[in-house]
């Protein structure tokens, strides 16, 4: 499948060295952007001579030149993102820390990837604590490894260093196990980093490579299976790169941190197998691991598992030190036991109405599935007149052949005996998903991207919603709409799991829509303010191709 929004070109600035061999550094960068058809404008920190085993010397680019080169290009067009690698010294850091703090707003968004020593192994940068704390206060996203997390940091937490630091070890601050990343990041946050994504390639202990991304209020996990003997340089310099060229094409950063981690996985993929045919040839040794290109992810495989962490969530689970047993627990128990699946194959139009008048209405017209959406700031509804409202839709459905799911209120959907429940993100955090599953309900559960798709499917749900898709006027929308193209990419994550677009659907829309694979599409407002909401179901049914 091609890529979405191929016609745009949108820029990112990189700000880093140049690494001779082209492992890493800008050379990476670039080569990252260009496969992922985003512009990229280089201002080079420093040149280094390194192969793939050695940096023999790295030499810094004078103040005037660094200054002239961000000059010269905020002159023509400023980037949607400025990914910012190696840093030769205070005076390089303390110049870009002030360029950042006077763009206009909007500003891009800023990422820094904080490469303190090269893959190959040498000193890059010689930061003093001081312009890394006032670096780390400008940029939107940190990208530490776990090693580069404690040198971090230690700054912070160990006042007793005063002086520049020369070498890892004179900054560094424990980071061993997953107690002490979380610690760490929040250390990071506490003192004004807006956000920190912690890679997890060289978190030996965790049995999966876990990412984990920290804010003030959110902790979301990527893991993927682990990669073993490696030899792949500059993949920090590719995520990075990928994470500002995703959200430079219009991604939210979450979006942006799924699709890059699923880029690097792909790269990684590809490079391993040519480095086994050519491991065929020669000596192991002898043969560098050259990165390849891999383009925009479109292979379910490539993605990552996806965790929201609710503040606190790791303490209270029996047996769980750490946030990755809890993932471990959480994803394995999901994936054991599915929900059940829709009776329904069928494809169709999928009502959602807020009260049990209108399922009364509609079900003769032979609908299939349909939802209760009762919404209390929307209408005055206290919780004995929701519980009447919703016995009376499941008695009114009983005994046809419609699957009536319940929005929100899933204790009420299992009281009353409902054929489903629907929840959105927020309830994944509250609701008892185990007590739905037991009771035999079926589960639907909306989604808005990349990621909240890849943390939905570990639920085996009996569906999933992708909204939403166009403009809405039923519903304040935190997100921006899909879109046909990106739809189709995520009917196809979804992989078998039946799928609902949601989200400013009509007549005129519902063949695009179908034509994605989308197995279902749900309908508010086309149908209830249809002057003939009947003769709407089934222009809607006709026009989506469900219907001859
Ligand atoms: C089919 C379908 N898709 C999405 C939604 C939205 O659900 P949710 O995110 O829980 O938001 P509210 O509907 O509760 O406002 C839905 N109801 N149905
Ligand atoms: C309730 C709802 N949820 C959405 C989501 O994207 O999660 S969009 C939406 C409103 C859909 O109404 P209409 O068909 O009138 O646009
Ligand atoms: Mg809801």
């Amino acid at each position: 499948m091609s890529e979405p929004e191929k016609a745009c070109s949108p820029i990112v600035w990189c700000v880093g060295g140049s690494d001779s061999s082209g492992g890493a550094g800008i050379t990476r960068d670039l080569a990252t952007l260009a496969d992922l058809g985003v512009h990229g404008c280089a201002i080079v920190t420093l040149v280094s001579a390194q192969s793939h085993y050695a940096m023999t010397s790295s030499k810094a680019m004078q103040l005037s030149l660094i200054n002239e080169q961000w000059q010269v290009l905020a002159a023509e067009a400023l980037p949607l993102c400025i990914k910012i690698g190696a840093i030769a010294n205070d005076a390089q850091a303390k110049v870009l820390s002030t360029r950042i703090e006077m763009l206009s707003v909007p500003r891009p968004l800023i990422v820094w990837d904080p490469v303190l020593f090269s893959s190959s192994k040498g000193a890059l940068s010689n930061l003093s604590k001081d312009v890394i704390k006032q670096l780390l206060r400008v940029v939107d996203l940190v990208t530490p490894n776990t090693h580069e997390l404690a040198s971090l940091a230690g700054i912070f937490i160990d006042s007793e260093i005063d002086n520049a630091f020369e070498t890892k070890s004179e900054i560094k601050s424990e980071v061993k196990n997953n107690r002490d990343v979380r610690h760490a990041a929040k250390t990071l946050i506490n003192s004004g980093a807006k956000s920190v994504l912690v890679k997890g390639g060289h978190a030996r202990w965790q049995h999966n490579a876990t990412d984990t991304y920290f804010t003030d209020s959110e902790e979301i996990a990527f893991s993927q299976p682990r990669v073993h003997h490696s030899e792949l340089r500059g993949t920090g310099c590719m995520q990075a790169s990928a994470i500002a060229a995703f959200v430079a094409k219009g991604y939210s950063i979450i979006d942006a941190l799924t699709l890059a981690n699923a880029y690097v996985k792909n790269v990684r993929d590809v490079s391993s197998s040519s480095y086994s045919q050519s491991s065929l040839t020669g000596s192991r040794q002898s043969v560098p691991q050259v990165p390849r290109l891999a383009g925009f992810p479109t292979n379910r495989d490539a993605f990552p598992t996806v965790a929201f962490i609710k503040s606190g969530a790791f303490n209270s689970v029996d047996g769980c030190k750490t946030e990755s047993d809890v993932f471990d627990k959480h994803h394995n128990e999901r994936r054991e036991k599915p929900f059940l699946p829709l009776s329904h194959t069928k494809r169709g139009i999928y009502p959602v109405v807020d009260s049990a008048d209108w399922i009364e209405k509609l079900l003769p017209t032979g609908v299939e599935t349909i939802q209760l959406r009762i919404k209390e700031d929307i209408s005055p509804w206290d919780k004995a007149r929701i519980s009447k409202e919703i016995q009376r839709a499941v008695a009114l459905t009983k005994s046809t052949s419609c699957q009536l799911f319940i929005n929100d209120h899933w204790q009420l959907a299992i009281e009353h005996g409902a054929y489903g429940v629907h929840l959105g993100q927020e309830d994944l955090f509250t609701a008892d998903i185990d007590a739905i599953r037991k009771a035999g309900l079926r589960l639907g559960v909306s989604t808005h991207g990349y990621a909240e798709i890849q943390r939905v499917k570990s639920l085996a749900p009996s569906y999933i919603a992708l909204g939403h898709i166009f403009a809405t006027k039923t519903k304040d929308m935190p997100s921006q709409p899909q879109g046909i193209d990106r739809l189709k990419h995520y009917v196809d994550l979804c992989g078998g799991i039946p799928t609902v677009a949601i989200g400013g659907i009509n007549k005129n829309r519902c063949k695009a829509v179908a034509d994605t694979g989308a197995t279902h599409i749900a309908v508010v407002t086309a149908i209830t303010e249809a002057p003939c909401p009947h003769a709407a179901y089934h222009t809607l049914q006709k026009e989506a191709g469900f219907v001859e």
